[in-house]
């Protein structure tokens, strides 16, 4: 069964991804995404204008059911995934870049608008672990404004990363804001952001940053993750697609996502704990799940959910 995509006219040889933030960091990294079996490609860490450390650590943990993290956008600047993704690969990137404030994310799209980049981009609209900074996907007149801006000048393939939305009029209102825009996909959901978790033997929160408020990712997010991609489906305009991310972590998972309409899939928490075998994992999953039910091609049930 072939798993290839394509988006924005660039053919991914499989509809996996790793979600922006893990196995991403470095070169070596991006490189294992891309030479591992049943990868579709790599997103890059989310890229600033400046290196960053991050915040301080412990910023990662590991819960029951998932993860909570406030890393704090570390990453190698943007300098260094510009160069990365500007160079030839067997497969597909997509550039993720995160700007501390609005300018930031003009002065990125400017510098790739003027590259030798020709690949897709995504402009990261939600790290919830910056801080003092709201998520911009919160602000839904900052984020008119901006992607308003940035197409004013952008004429690359673009797509924005988005937090997960609670309330089915946040999806009405999000959906006619990205419906004015040509954009080439969303990506949905970034983590859940502000968690918590304690360790009742110590009493004390498991991360430093942020008196232990986090990102919330893994199996626990899933329901959340299959609402946000069938809400958006079912009201962006069908040329904008959508990698469905959050709580992936069996073949299982893969098919509601796919049944809820995602074109591609991201890997995050599970793709940190498993590694980059996880992919021939949920291919090899997805494809048993296929066979049992007679299906052939994606196509045969992608979107198609039905409701009760
Ligand atoms: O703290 C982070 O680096 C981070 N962590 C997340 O869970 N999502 C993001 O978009 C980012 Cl940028």
């Amino acid at each position: 069964i072939d798993f290839k995509t394509t988006m924005a006219s660039v053919e991914f040889p499989s509809i996996f991804l790793n979600a922006s933030g893990v196995n991403c960091m470095t070169v070596a990294e991006m490189d294992e995404m891309i030479n591992a079996a049943c990868t579709g490609g790599v997103v890059t860490k989310s890229a600033t204008p400046q290196q960053r450390e991050g915040n301080p650590q412990p910023r990662y943990y590991q819960l029951e059911h998932g993860s909570i993290n406030s890393m704090g956008l570390p990453n190698a600047g943007f300098p260094y995934y510009l160069d990365y993704v500007t160079k030839e690969h067997a497969k597909p990137t997509i550039l993720s870049v995160a700007g501390l404030q609005m300018s930031d994310n003009i002065e990125l799209l400017h510098k790739i608008q003027a590259s030798e980049y020709t690949g897709l981009t995504e402009l990261n609209l939600s790290c919830p672990n910056v801080i003092g900074k709201p998520q911009v996907a919160y602000d839904f007149e900052e984020t008119d404004a901006l992607l308003a801006e940035i197409f004013s000048f952008y004429t690359k393939p673009l797509g924005v990363k988005l937090p997960p939305y609670f309330d089915l009029v946040h999806f009405d209102q999000m959906a006619a804001i990205l419906n004015k825009y040509p954009l080439t996909h969303i990506n949905t959901v970034n983590s859940v952001g502000n968690g918590l978790w304690i360790d009742i033997d110590t009493e004390k929160v498991v991360i430093k940053p942020k008196q232990g408020f986090g990102g919330l990712g893994g199996a626990m997010i899933l329901p959340t993750a299959l609402a946000n991609v069938r809400a958006f489906r079912q009201r962006l305009n069908p040329s904008i697609k959508i990698i469905g991310t959050g709580g992936v972590t069996s073949g299982k998972d893969v098919f509601m996502h796919l049944l809820c309409g995602a074109d591609m899939v991201s890997v995050g928490t599970a793709l940190l704990h498993e590694g980059v075998g996880i992919f021939q994992r949920l291919t090899d999953e997805l494809a048993a799940i296929m066979a049992e039910k007679g299906y052939t091609s994606i196509e045969d049930f992608r979107g198609k959910v039905q409701d009760f």
